[in-house]
């Protein structure tokens, strides 16, 4: 049945953090992106996030070239074309060279309205099984090593299955081998953002001796090469994320040793088909999988949420409680974490309600588009 739409709205989100999150390369506080509402002839509306920032700080694209590409490209192929199935847009969208987190917003929407469409909950429409799902908490680079002491100690306390932290040259071995002391049996991992190169392989050997599950992204945002050699001299797993924008990137990283774990980040990927994709063929590969976080506010988090309930995703992700990040998000009900677990709802779609008052609250500007 074909998803007749009505029309596209995209709002200019802007939401204050609670607080400041810190990685290698920046500081983000105050949150700008982009809402994607698309209806239908019958008035359902279903909603996707950007991930895009403000600035090109994580990848290349930004709100700004976003906001450009779905305008003046992705919502016109949308309305020029026949989509059955959301599994149709990434290829619909294929022959548009990356601008991934601009395609994964729009593509994410569909697919939320193909689940209300089907009356699913999103996290069956993709083919998930799980009714509940392990996350984890990211942390950001503290002003000590005191002050990230008491955030492990907080969120540790309230039940998350795994603490990742920061790291990045001056802020590394010292604070990895605190946080090991004092939580010796915890599950923890660090997140580099390609802060270091090869030359770093003997310092980053150093970490070995605290059995993190992982260290995140140690090499350049697009390298693959680099990091299969700095593999071979680390007993700790690389996983990636950063680098791998695609399953053509996830193949290569595998074939070529350059990780055993992958982050896969809806938004980085091009959406939730090609997350799906990679998933599959981790699984198949013996690669593991968790979700990462991009700050999402309530709609991505709970697109999030979904593509966890997929059998590859085997390790805890960054998918926290949304008053981790907001003092009020834009769902209702908010996304919690009781015990280290998120229950996965059940209703159609993506099973959280945007709320159009508190959405209008932060709205910075909005343009609605139709066929
Ligand atoms: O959403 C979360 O809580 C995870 C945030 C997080 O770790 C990141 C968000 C955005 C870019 C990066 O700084 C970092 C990551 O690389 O995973
Ligand atoms: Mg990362």
């Amino acid at each position: 049945m074909t998803m007749q739409l009505h029309s596209i709205t995209l709002r200019a989100m802007r939401m204050k953090m609670k607080s400041p999150f810190t990685t290698s390369f920046g500081t983000e506080w105050d949150r700008h992106f982009i809402l994607v509402e698309i209806r239908d002839k019958d008035g359902r509306s279903g909603w996707g996030e950007s991930v895009a920032m403000k600035e090109p700080l994580y990848n290349e694209e930004t709100v700004a070239t976003n906001w450009h590409m779905m305008k003046d490209f992705l919502i016109p192929l949308l309305f020029k074309n026949t989509v059955e199935h959301p599994d149709q847009v990434s290829q619909l969208f294929s022959h548009i060279r990356r601008n991934n987190m601009a395609k994964a917003a729009l593509e994410g929407a569909m697919w939320d309205l193909f689940a209300k469409q089907q009356e699913l909950p999103l996290s069956r429409a993709l083919g998930g099984q799980r009714t509940a799902i392990e996350v984890g908490i990211s942390l950001g680079i503290q002003d000590s090593v005191e002050k990230l002491l008491d955030l492990v100690a907080k969120y540790v306390e309230e039940g998350y299955r795994r603490i990742k932290i920061k790291i990045k040259p001056g802020w590394d071995v010292a604070v990895v081998e605190a946080v090991r002391r004092q939580f010796p049996d915890i599950l923890l991992m660090a997140d580099a953002n390609s802060a270091y190169t090869l030359a770093d392989s003997d310092h980053l050997a150093r970490l070995d001796q605290y059995n993190l599950m992982m260290i995140e992204q140690p090499l350049s945002h697009d390298d693959i090469i680099d990091h299969s050699k700095l593999q071979k001299k680390l007993q700790t797993p690389i996983c990636l994320d950063e680098s791998i924008h695609s399953l053509e990137d996830a193949r290569k990283a595998v074939e070529l040793g350059s990780c055993r774990i992958i982050n896969i980040k809806v938004g980085r990927v091009g959406g939730l088909t090609e997350s799906k994709r990679i998933q599959a063929y981790c699984l198949s590969q013996g690669i593991g999988v968790w979700c990462g976080g991009m700050l999402e506010a309530g709609v991505g988090r709970a697109h999030n949420v979904a593509v966890t309930t997929l059998p590859g995703f085997t390790l805890p992700g960054d998918t926290a409680a949304s008053s981790r990040y907001w003092e009020q998000d834009i769902i209702e009900p908010e996304v919690t974490v009781d015990k280290g677990l998120i229950q996965v709802p059940s209703a159609p779609g993506i099973g959280y309600c945007p709320v159009r008052r508190i959405i209008d609250e932060y709205t910075l500007y909005t343009e609605t588009f139709r066929p």
